[in-house]
């Protein structure tokens, strides 16, 4: 068994006990009384290279990487830092993560707030909407086409926009079948934890003009996101280097102000 797939039973089981908990209609509910989503694409579009930055207090490939006591505080220092999205990990036994956090973020921050989990149902959008969330993560690798196919369009129906994930040019194709507006290219290989910053150049290819462009994970600074903005990345999306980092706020200023460069926008 991959350890996406490991991922995957964890969070269906922890999906079934929330479903036993809360009901589909109470989530509806919440949704209809929660203010209308912010506009993820509009935040990620623009002549610089756009910066999300992530709320992550540890990883399958790494473990504990900080304890972030107050995960509302730290998305404010991005803000202020210049970040144009905040992604909160939710899922729980892996990432440490969850949609409390995900409710104090949103509670916090102006800017889009991506929910950042293993989402296989349409329960788990409801929940994203419900918690504040304007968009959420579909990862390919996750998902049969079908099911691909109509979580898309579920998320955007409900106000949501979904970030579609991928690592290699098959899924690729699949995600712009699909129908996504922004495909995030993953660095890392979910089924080995491996990274591979030469992935992005690779994939970026295949994803046509107007569709929104994310290089994910393995951005250390500011080199490495100038690089990716290089290949034709519109944003990048960064958690590790951030939350170990001395100075989160500082960190995101940097990273937006290399992206605003006006050298990088020759071929974007
Ligand atoms: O911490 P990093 O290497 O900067 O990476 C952030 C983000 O890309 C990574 O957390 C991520 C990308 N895709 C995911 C899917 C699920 C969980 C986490 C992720």
């Amino acid at each position: 068994m991959s350890v996406l797939d490991e991922i995957i039973d964890g969070v269906r089981a922890d999906l079934a006990e929330r479903q036993e908990r809360v009901s589909l209609d109470d989530l509806k509910e919440r949704v209809e009384r929660a203010p209308r989503a912010k506009d993820g694409v509009a935040a990620l579009k623009g002549d610089s290279v756009k910066v999300i930055c992530e709320v992550k207090r540890s990883s399958p490939s790494k473990g504990a990487l900080a304890a972030i006591a107050d995960p509302a505080a730290l998305a404010g220092d991005y803000e202020a830092g210049g970040a144009a999205v905040i992604s909160v990990l939710t899922e729980e036994r892996r990432f440490g993560g969850s949609l409390a956090d995900l409710e104090a973020v949103r509670a916090r921050v102006d800017i889009p707030v991506l929910r950042k989990d293993f989402i296989v149902t349409s329960y788990q959008l409801w929940e994203a909407r419900a918690h504040g969330a304007d968009v959420a993560l579909l990862i390919v690798a996750a998902l049969e086409q079908p099911a691909l196919v109509s979580l898309i369009e579920r998320a955007e129906s409900i106000g949501l926009t979904p970030l579609v994930e991928v690592h290699d040019e098959e899924e690729a194709e699949r995600a712009v079948d699909a129908g996504a507006r922004i495909i995030g290219v993953n660095a890392r290989d979910l089924r080995t934890l491996e990274i591979d910053r030469d992935n992005f150049a690779r994939v970026a290819p295949e994803i046509p003009d107007g569709i929104v462009k994310i290089a994910e994970s393995g951005v250390r600074g500011p080199h490495d996101l100038i690089a990716y903005a290089n290949e034709g990345a519109d944003a990048v999306l960064v958690g590790e280097s951030l939350v170990t980092g001395k100075d989160p706020q500082a960190a995101v200023a940097d990273l937006v102000a290399a992206g605003a460069h006006p050298a990088l926008r020759h071929g974007r």
